[in-house]
C-alpha cells in the first residue's frame, strides 16, 4: 500500500516542474530540511533511553531553560542546512543572532533564508507528549553576493516562499507548503521514507475544537474571555470541545485535520503574546491560509505583521475563518 503513494522526494521533484524558472535551490532546501527532520525524529524517538532529557543547563534569548533536545535539534537542523550550503543565513529561537552561510563556492550566492523554532512544545519532551520542528522560508532582500542582512528575516509573513513542519507524534509526518496548497508526508520508519499521506489538507467546513490555555484565562482581555464563554455556552453546536496538548504544531495539526481554532492571546500586565512571529506565528499563518484558514493577531493577518526583530512576541489566533472571524469580532466589540 505506502508503496503506491509518492514519495516526498518524488513530490519535491514533480512540484519543482510547477516553476519553470526554479533554480531547483529549494528543492535542495526543502530536501535538506527532511533530511535534517529524520535524523532528530530518530533521536526524539529513543529520548527515554538516552541522555537527551531534561534541562541543557543554559538558557536561551528568550530567558527560557534550553532543554537538551531543543539543542540537540538545533545543532542538527543547522548543521545540516550549513553542510550543504543551500540557504544564505539561518535565524532559530535558540540563537540570539541570526548565522550567515557561504555558498558551497565559499562566496553568498544563496537566494533563501530560514528562520526555524528547531523543537516546539519544549515542556512536552520529558512527559513523552508529541513535540515538533517549525521553518519558515524566505527569498533574500539583499542582493544576491552580499552578505545576507537583518532585513533579510524581518520580511512580513506574507513574502514567505514555503513554510512548515514537523510532528514527532504517534507518527512522524511532514506538512509543508510552498504557496500552492497544504500537503502532509509521513515517515515509514522501516524505510526511513517519507510517503505523501495528506494531499490537499484544509480545515473542514465547520469547527468545534478550541484549543487554548486556559490556565491563563484570568489575564486574557474580554474580548478573548468572552469567545471562550461563546464556545462554552450549549447552543446551535456549541459547546464546543477543548483540547490543548500544549504544543502548537500538535495542536494546529490536530485542528486542520478536525476542525478548530488555536489560540494564544496576549497575557499578564504586558500584554504581550508568548509565541514568536518570526518562527512560529507566521509559518503556522501562512499553512492556515493556503488551508483555507484564517490567522489573525486578534485585530489584524498575521501574515501582514512587519516584524521588528527577530525574537519579537505576538498573540496568535488560527484556524477556521468562521471561529476567527467571530472571535476578531467580540475583540473589536470588547477590547
Ligand atoms: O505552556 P503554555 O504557556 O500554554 O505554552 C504552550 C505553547 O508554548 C510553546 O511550547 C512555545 O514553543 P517552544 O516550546 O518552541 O518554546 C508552544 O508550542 C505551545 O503552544
Ligand atoms: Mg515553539
Ligand atoms: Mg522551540
Amino acid at each position: 500500500m505506502t508503496n503506491q503513494k509518492k514519495t516526498l522526494g518524488e513530490f519535491i521533484f514533480e512540484n519543482q516542474a510547477a516553476f519553470p524558472y526554479s533554480t531547483g535551490e529549494l528543492s535542495k532546501l526543502i530536501n535538506a530540511i527532511r533530511l535534517a527532520a529524520k535524523i532528530t525524529n530518530h533521536e526524539v524517538n529513543k529520548a527515554g533511553l538516552v541522555d537527551i532529557l531534561g534541562d541543557a543547563g543554559n538558557t536561551n534569548i528568550q530567558g527560557e531553560n534550553q532543554q537538551k533536545l531543543d539543542v540537540y535539534a538545533n545543532t542538527k537542523f543547522i548543521q545540516t542546512l550549513k553542510q550543504r550550503g543551500i540557504v544564505c543565513g539561518i535565524a532559530s529561537e535558540e540563537e540570539e543572532d541570526f548565522i550567515a552561510v557561504n555558498s558551497q563556492d565559499g562566496k553568498n550566492n544563496n537566494q533563501y533564508v530560514v528562520l526555524i523554532d528547531p523543537l516546539d512544545g519544549s515542556s512536552n519532551i520529558d512527559v513523552n507528549a508529541s513535540v515538533g520542528t517549525i521553518f519558515s522560508i524566505y527569498r533574500r532582500i539583499s542582493p544576491v553576493g552580499q552578505p545576507v542582512q537583518l532585513e533579510d528575516f524581518l520580511q512580513p509573513g506574507k513574502n514567505q516562499v514555503a513554510a512548515g513542519y514537523i510532528m514527532y507524534g504517534t507518527s512522524t509526518i511532514l506538512v509543508y507548503s510552498t504557496g500552492n496548497g497544504v500537503n502532509g508526508f509521513t515517515l515509514n520508519p522501516a524505510l526511513g521514507t517519507f510517503y505523501h499521506s495528506h494531499p490537499n489538507m484544509q480545515f473542514p467546513e465547520n469547527g468545534n475544537i478550541y484549543s487554548v490555555n486556559e490556565g491563563n484565562y484570568v489575564h486574557f482581555s474580554d474580548g478573548v474571555k468572552k469567545y471562550i464563554k461563546y464556545c462554552q455556552k450549549e447552543e446551535g453546536d456549541r459547546p464546543y470541545t477543548s483540547r490543548y496538548i500544549g504544543s502548537l504544531v500538535s495542536d494546529f495539526h490536530r485542528n486542520i485535520i478536525k476542525g478548530g481554532i488555536y489560540m494564544y492571546p496576549r497575557i499578564g500586565p504586558t500584554q504581550k503574546g508568548k509565541l514568536r512571529l518570526t518562527y512560529e506565528c507566521n509559518p503556522m499563518a501562512f499553512l492556515t491560509e493556503q488551508a483555507n484558514g484564517a490567522a489573525s493577531t486578534g485585530s489584524g493577518r498575521i501574515l501582514d505583521v512587519e516584524p521588528k526583530t527577530l525574537h519579537q512576541r505576538e498573540a496568535l489566533f488560527c484556524g477556521n475563518k468562521e471561529m476567527v472571524k467571530k472571535l476578531e469580532a467580540f475583540i473589536a466589540e470588547k477590547d
